[in-house]
């Protein structure tokens, strides 16, 4: 699986992503600056974490507008895999790849903590190393995680199985309490219409190395090298 990496001024998560997409494919992701008009020829994009333009004005919004997202518009339409972790989630809706918008957590508190999270549809090529309702834990780390879409576009989200993943607890359940950040139906990840994009707060590329305190991350990285390799 060839993959890139886009770098934005206040990226701060590449070199784990590259970590975890090396780890999983063997090979090194291309690294892509904001300014680019051209990607390379690659089965997948990540769009990485952190504070695109400081998060100035909304997070993800100056970096909604750069060339390089124009350039991964055109590659998303033509199918070619990408996935958007946190301000990378953040950016995808920005440029209205992804449904929706990341507000301000609902207790206005920065979050960092390892989260507990539902597998909700396995059968995409970014899940499919896991199973249906499996719990896994990834980190996150954010202030705008507070998923907000209106109610027709989130019954067509679940109608569809376009959820990817929701906030529960260490059993699987699903509740108010166990929603971070807010989020419309504790969601804390989407696919869009074609199933070839994908967006998600929490950092499954900081669960790959027993250092980290687990390795729940790496099933989504085998998911993408199976399918896209
Ligand atoms: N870790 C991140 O990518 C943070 C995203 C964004 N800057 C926020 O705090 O919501």
């Amino acid at each position: 699986m060839k993959s890139a990496v886009i770098l934005f001024p206040g990226t701060n998560r590449e070199n784990d992503a590259i970590a975890a997409l090396e780890q999983a494919s063997g090979s090194k992701p291309q690294l892509v600056w904001h300014g680019e008009t051209e990607l390379p020829k690659v089965d997948l994009i990540m769009i990485p974490g952190g504070f695109s333009y400081g998060d100035y004005l909304r997070s993800g919004a100056m970096a909604g507008k750069s060339p390089v997202m124009r350039a991964v518009a055109d590659q998303a339409k033509a199918g070619v895999s990408i996935i958007g972790v946190c301000n990378g989630f953040q950016i995808l809706t920005e440029t209205h790849l992804l449904p929706g918008a990341l507000m301000r957590n609902a207790h206005l508190k920065f979050i960092c903590k390892r989260a507990a999270l539902k597998i909700e549809n396995a059968e995409t090529r970014f899940t499919s190393k896991y199973d249906a309702g499996q719990v896994v834990k990834y980190p996150v780390a954010h202030h705008d995680g507070n998923y907000f879409a209106d109610s027709e576009t989130l019954d067509r989200l679940e109608g569809e199985g376009r959820v990817a993943l929701r906030y529960c607890d260490d059993d699987g359940v699903v509740a108010p309490e166990t929603n971070l950040n807010g989020s419309q139906r504790n969601i804390a990840g989407i696919l869009n219409e074609k199933g070839n994009v994908l967006g998600m707060m929490p950092h499954p590329e900081n669960a790959i190395d027993p250092l980290h305190g687990g390795i729940d991350g790496r099933g989504l990285f085998s998911s993408m090298v199976e399918a896209l390799s």
